[in-house]
């Protein structure tokens, strides 16, 4: 390796596409992507699992989707890849302040560690019935409201929003959203079109004053952030909507929380109290940064649900078979469910859901909400790969050398198509897959089955175990209840639009519909 690291200074060795601009590289092509992962899968086809992509001002990028190269970023370099600067600015933003999703270094460390304990496994047990209750609630709602009233089609991820906001409201902080009571409930419109609104097909001169960011010294920063551009005045409004509601929240549960916080309860918002009034600054969490948790939580914890819930609903209705034998399968467990006794899936009940369980490991798998993530190298490095790429000279690499300073594109999606890990029909949406797949053979990468959509190591998601619980609450609740098909109309066409680094749903040539999953909805009798 040693040897690699002086030969090769620069990048250029490494085969890539040719480079559209020079003041942008490719960032500019790639947020242009039709759907998302275009971009990604067709490289992949082309170069294999690692290649090269131009940097802003003719610099250098290493995109890579190689599972040792993925695992040495994410898990075994520890803080030593960090989110690029624009990233980080830009989640603060989102955030309304230092949460831990835009925090680096020690800082992270300490936020990760006071939080971990509201999202342990015993912990998130206790969150079972609630997420059934409210998934319950949403199919009354569309038993009356919907199916009987108006037309059959429903705009799924819509009302899938509105019921993860009411849960994680319940679930971190105890409190009633009422996202789901309220048709036009402000919170949740405002998220629906936060990410279209804000990151979706950025022009030239948008991109550039983002990149820009990377550049700056911190104070410069802090004030240019502050010009009243549309995209930052629309994630301002947002962040202004939370604080509201995140207000009048502690004001309700005010003293009832430090009760329950030094009684030692484990539910977020008690943690969360509870370490803002800690002694020990290890341990303590600022009012800034408490109240920047709370919308960090609000913000990454219910779309991403939702979507993927509605994406896999999207692709039940595509393939009625399976969405027949996955349904067969939850209304044989209620049966013994029932017969135990019980009114309520425990957890067992739901993990012992193999099909159903599939099915959402391949929607994840497939449609992964976060498609890429954009780091750096902290320190001179080598990066291993293990599927060794060929060099424009023909040489075989397996080691790529990278200065401090190295911007590298992480492509989620496109290690979640690598046909060495998933089998020879990665394109394709095949829950049965994971009858064959063994991820204790494979390389570590995600921390879920070993797919890449939760990310993986100290900064992957806090909330994937959460969020798998809720998923299966709600998707075997909505299937056993009710009966999805593709409309008949040409709203059946979703397009996958990259609105900065996530995905959303949009109905082909009617993007004046907003982030829509428009589906047939049949109750079941
Ligand atoms: C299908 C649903 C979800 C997906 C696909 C997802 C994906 C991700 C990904 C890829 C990251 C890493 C982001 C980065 O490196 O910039 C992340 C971080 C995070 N997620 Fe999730 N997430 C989901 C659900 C949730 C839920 C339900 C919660 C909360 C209850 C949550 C809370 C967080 C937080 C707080 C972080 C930041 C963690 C840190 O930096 O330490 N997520 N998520």
């Amino acid at each position: 390796h040693a040897i690699q690291r002086r030969r090769y200074r620069s990048l250029k060795h490494i085969r890539g596409p040719s480079v559209p601009s020079w003041a942008f590289g490719h960032e500019f092509a790639f947020t242009r992507q039709q759907e998302t992962g275009d971009f990604d899968f067709a490289c992949l086809k082309e170069y294999g699992s690692t290649w090269r992509v131009g940097g802003p001002f003719g610099g250098d990028q290493i995109m890579t989707a190689d599972p040792k190269a993925l695992q040495h970023i994410l898990h075994k370099s520890g803080y030593n890849y960090p989110k690029r600067r624009d990233t980080t600015k830009m989640l603060e933003l989102f955030s309304g302040g230092p949460g831990i999703v835009s925090v680096v270094g020690e800082i992270h460390q300490r936020q990760r560690k006071i939080m971990n304990p509201a999202f342990s496994a015993t912990q998130l047990r206790t969150f079972l019935p609630m997420f059934e209750e409210i998934g319950q609630k949403l199919c009354e709602k569309w038993n009356k409201e919907v199916i009987e009233t108006t037309t059959k089609i429903v705009h799924v991820n819509k009302w899938l929003a509105r019921t993860t906001l009411d849960i994680i409201g319940q679930a971190a902080f105890d409190y009633d959203y009422s996202a789901l009571d309220e048709t036009d409930n402000a919170l949740s419109k405002s998220y629906n079109t936060l990410f279209v609104d804000s990151a979706m097909y950025p022009t030239k001169p948008k991109l550039f004053f983002r990149i820009l960011w990377n550049y700056l010294p911190d104070w410069v920063l802090d004030i240019l952030v502050l010009i009243p551009t549309r995209e930052l005045q629309r994630i301002r409004r947002t962040s202004r909507l939370f604080k509201e509601v995140s207000g009048k929240l502690l004001q309700e549960k005010g003293s009832e929380v430090q009760e329950k916080a030094e009684e030692g309860h484990k539910d977020v918002l008690s943690i969360l109290v509870k370490a803002n009034a800690a002694e020990e600054p290890r341990g303590r969490l600022s009012d800034e940064e408490m109240k920047a948790q709370m919308q960090t939580l609000t913000t990454a914890g219910h779309e991403t649900t939702a979507s993927t819930v509605s994406w896999m609903l999207l692709e039940l209705a595509r393939h009625p078979e399976y969405q027949a034998r996955l349904r067969a399968e939850v209304r044989t467990r209620r049966e013994v469910m029932r017969a135990r006794g019980d009114i309520r899936f425990n957890v067992e009940d739901l993990d012992s859901l193999t099909l159903l369980n599939n099915a959402i490991k391949e929607t994840l798998r497939y449609h992964p909400i976060v498609f890429f993530l954009n780091r750096y190298a902290l320190k001179d490095d080598v990066i291993p790969l293990q599927e060794p790429i060929v060099s424009t000279t023909g040489e075989v690499i397996d080691a790529i050398p990278v200065k401090a300073g190295q911007w590298i594109k992480l492509s989620l999606c496109a290690y979640n198509r690598l046909p060495s890990v998933w089998g020879a029909d990665p394109n394709v949406w095949n829950p049965d897959r994971f009858f064959h797949i063994d991820p204790i053979q494979q390389t570590k990468v995600g921390v879920y089955s070993n797919l890449a959509t939760f990310s993986g190591g100290v900064r992957s998601c806090i909330g994937w175990r959460f969020s798998l619980i809720e998923m299966q609450a709600l998707a075997s609740e909505l299937l056993e209840r009710f009966e999805f098909k593709l409309p008949t109309d040409e709203t059946h066409d979703i397009q996958r639009i990259p609105a900065g680094g996530l995905m959303v749903p949009m109905v082909r040539g009617k993007w004046d519909l907003g982030p829509v999953i428009p589906l047939s909805v049949a109750a079941i009798p």
